[in-house]
């Protein structure tokens, strides 16, 4: 039996749920149609779990500064009450009956089960078929890109998810991958007294940011007592039962208790029916244009358009989503001003983009740097004051196209610089404003004035 509908949303994650609730409010007919949880990765196994864990790791850091600053201090980490907060606040114990209960309270039809395309404007849910009269909206998502290391398909490894679901942290974790993931995580566990190694391929962590940032990190973390391996090959694993055997360079032999594998996620398409509408199953991500179209009565919001894999790119491409399917005219989306955060102490803010991207796009660049340790309010907070503020400017045009602000709060500092990039504020305006003192962003000033 055919059921009829306005909308189908295939995909509850953060993207899925805010098109499938905003279209409910508004009285449109939709089926929100999700195989795990109403939320999807963000709340029960990525930013809000790993957010907490960070949360409890930067409190020890910050106890364990106290020495020579404001006492004496003793820290004995324990990791109950992160695993207890991340089970009963964060998770609810990994239930989504109270996202459920929101969906379905605004208006709309929840069905738990694996969607997938029957053709344009229509979809099959574990046999039942469904008919969208407005059309379909794709929000799959993204899961785990896993690298072709020899072994690693017969090994227990750890996923983001088993990072954060775990009961206690492991005596000693080899994180293979030194982006987002694999940073976030292997200092809040290293804080936790984890023994931790990071094993990046390329030659420095977070490569698709600034180099600046990457050799800082490194140092920061090496200061946390994390080895890091950089320009790493990892050419095989083992795991007999107890350890992980990870070679590494044709020689070195790196064991620990657990392996986290963090080397990127991939966009969910496989199974998606994508063939039935015209769309190619095989691509890296599904193509939108402005509106977030993909095709006939066909949307697609968050991982799966492969536009930055955040849950604020989710959300605002699945705002536009649902303006343009309820008829509403408005701007195509822009990412010229796309904001990045890595929550590592120090976190590691950007937006836009890098000099070495803009210097790619034939832009005539100039650069401006400051180091936080050197900025008053730096070298007043003393330890932990590792950071630094770094600006790109189209020198043609006068305009920042990319900042990095490093620091105890750079995820905040860079706030003002990311304003800076959507507005295409002239630089020389940013040059001739005040900025508060002591502030960390007073940083931006500095860095204002050693152009090169
Ligand atoms: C450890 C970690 C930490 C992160 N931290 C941050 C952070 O701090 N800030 C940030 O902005 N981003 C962060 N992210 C990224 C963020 O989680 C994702 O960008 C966000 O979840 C994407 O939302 P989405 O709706 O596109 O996909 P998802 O959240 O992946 O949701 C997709 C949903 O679709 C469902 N689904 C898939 N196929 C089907 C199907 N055929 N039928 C029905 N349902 C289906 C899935 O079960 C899933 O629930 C983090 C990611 C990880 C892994
Ligand atoms: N704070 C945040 O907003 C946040 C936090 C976590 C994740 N995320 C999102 O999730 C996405 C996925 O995170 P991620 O850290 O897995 O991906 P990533 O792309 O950020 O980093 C993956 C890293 O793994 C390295 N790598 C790839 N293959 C390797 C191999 N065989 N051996 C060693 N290193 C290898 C890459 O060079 C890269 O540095 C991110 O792109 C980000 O969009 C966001």
């Amino acid at each position: 039996m055919t059921r009829d509908t306005d909308v189908v949303v295939i995909g509850m994650g953060v993207g899925g749920e805010h098109v499938a609730e905003r279209l409910a409010a508004e009285g449109v007919g939709v089926v929100g149609v999700e195989a795990e949880l109403v939320g999807g990765e963000c709340p029960y196994w990525a930013c809000i779990p790993s957010k907490m864990m960070i949360r409890a790791g930067n409190l020890l850091a910050e106890a364990r500064r106290i020495p020579g600053m404001a006492g004496r201090s003793e820290v004995e980490p324990d990791w109950r009450p992160v695993a207890d907060r991340i089970r009963d606040e964060a998770t609810d114990d990994w239930n989504d009956q109270v996202a459920v209960d929101r969906f379905t309270g605004k208006g709309g039809t929840f069905l738990r089960g694996r969607a997938r395309l029957a053709g344009p404007g229509r979809v099959e849910v574990d046999g039942e078929e469904f008919t969208a009269r407005r059309g379909v909206v794709l929000a799959t998502g993204s899961r785990p890109s896993i690298p072709p290391v020899p072994g690693l398909d017969r090994v227990p490894y750890w996923t983001n998810r088993d990072a954060v679901s775990a009961k206690e942290p492991p005596a000693s974790l080899l994180v293979l991958g030194g982006g987002a993931i694999g940073l976030e995580l292997a200092q809040a566990f290293a804080r936790f007294g984890s023994w931790v190694t990071v094993v990046e391929a390329l030659d420095r962590l977070l490569p698709a940011e600034e180099p600046e940032t990457g050799a800082l990190l490194a140092e920061v973390l090496g200061a946390d007592g994390i080895t890091v391996r950089t320009g790493a090959k990892a050419d095989g694993v083992r795991h007999d039962g107890d350890v992980f055997r990870l070679s590494v360079d044709a020689g070195d032999e790196l064991t620990a208790d657990r392996l986290l594998v963090a080397t990127g996620r991939r966009p969910v398409l496989a199974d998606l029916g994508l063939e039935t509408v015209g769309l190619d199953p095989g691509a890296r991500a599904v193509a939108v244009d402005g509106q977030l179209r993909a095709g006939d009565r066909l949307w697609a919001v968050g991982d799966l358009t492969g536009r930055g894999l955040f849950t604020h790119v989710a959300m605002y491409q699945a705002e536009i989503a649902v303006r343009d399917i309820l008829g509403t005219p408005g701007p195509d989306a822009d990412y010229r001003a796309l904001p990045r955060v890595t929550f590592t102490d120090p976190e590691v803010g950007s937006v836009g983009l890098s000099e070495r991207a803009a210097r790619e796009q034939g832009l005539h660049v100039r650069t401006g740097t400051a180091e936080i340790p050197s900025a008053t309010r730096g070298w007043i907070h003393k330890a932990g004051n590792e950071g630094l503020v770094k600006l790109v400017e189209d020198a043609d045009r006068g305009v920042l196209v990319g900042a990095t602000s490093v620091g105890p709060v750079g995820g905040e500092v860079m706030y003002g610089l990311a304003v800076a990039v959507q507005a295409e504020v002239p630089v020389e305006r940013l040059r001739h404003m005040i900025y508060a003192y002591p502030t960390f962003h007073r940083a931006v000033e500095e860095a204002l004035r050693r152009w090169h």
